[in-house]
């Protein structure tokens, strides 16, 4: 069924901004220099988690200053609704991860099932060492693995749900700059 736009368009009109475009840049830039810091000497290969990776990571590497080779892998569990389900992979990495550091970037750690997966398969697979970086970490708890910490966190965010820069709301405003909350949601 194609999404009722004029609902979509209400969304972003009654959102509330949790962090500005500049806001995100800076957690982004912020983010690329201690990944400069720590991996510019481990030739990571490097993961964008689609879709709502794409933006993060997009932006992110233009951040890192060392060499690199980048790729993507889908896996998902929201299917632009907004609560998660099981975890469908659309597209597993076909990189050879044998004895190679791996850096995954997502958009967003929220119950941390899908990190939580990637991590496992990244290991499974022979990866030397797995690197994770998110744009949000959502601060509740419902943490599928309490323990699991992403490596490079750009911000924290309330426990409310969330689009812009990558996330979307039933499928749309992934291409919003700025994180924003849904009203009552
Ligand atoms: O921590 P979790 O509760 O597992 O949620 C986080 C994941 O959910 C979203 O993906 P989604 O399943 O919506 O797929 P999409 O990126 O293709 O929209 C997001 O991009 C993360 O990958
Ligand atoms: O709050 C969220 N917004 C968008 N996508 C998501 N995937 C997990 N949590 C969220």
């Amino acid at each position: 069924m194609s999404a009722d736009l004029e609902h979509i368009r209400q969304v972003m009109r009654e959102a509330d901004c949790l962090y500005t475009n500049a806001e995100v840049e800076a957690a982004i830039a912020r983010v690329g220099a201690q990944i400069n810091a720590d991996l510019a000497e481990r030739n990571p290969v490097v993961f964008c988690v689609m879709n709502g990776g794409l933006i993060f990571s997009g932006k992110l590497l233009t951040h890192l200053d060392f060499p690199l080779e980048a790729s993507y892998l889908h896996a998902t569990r929201y299917r632009n609704e907004t609560s998660g389900g099981e975890l469908f992979w659309k597209a597993k990495p076909e990189v050879s991860f044998i004895d190679r550091d791996v850096l995954i970037i997502d958009d967003i750690l929220d119950e941390g099932h899908t990190l939580g997966a990637i991590i496992d398969f990244c290991k499974h697979a022979g990866a030397r060492q797995v690197h994770t970086a998110v744009l949000i970490d959502k601060e509740h708890d419902r943490k599928a693995r309490p323990d699991l910490k992403a490596d490079y966190v750009g911000l924290p965010c309330i426990d409310r749900y969330i689009f812009g820069y990558g996330m979307d709301y039933k499928g749309y405003w992934r291409n919003a700059a700025g994180i924003f909350a849904v009203k009552g949601m």
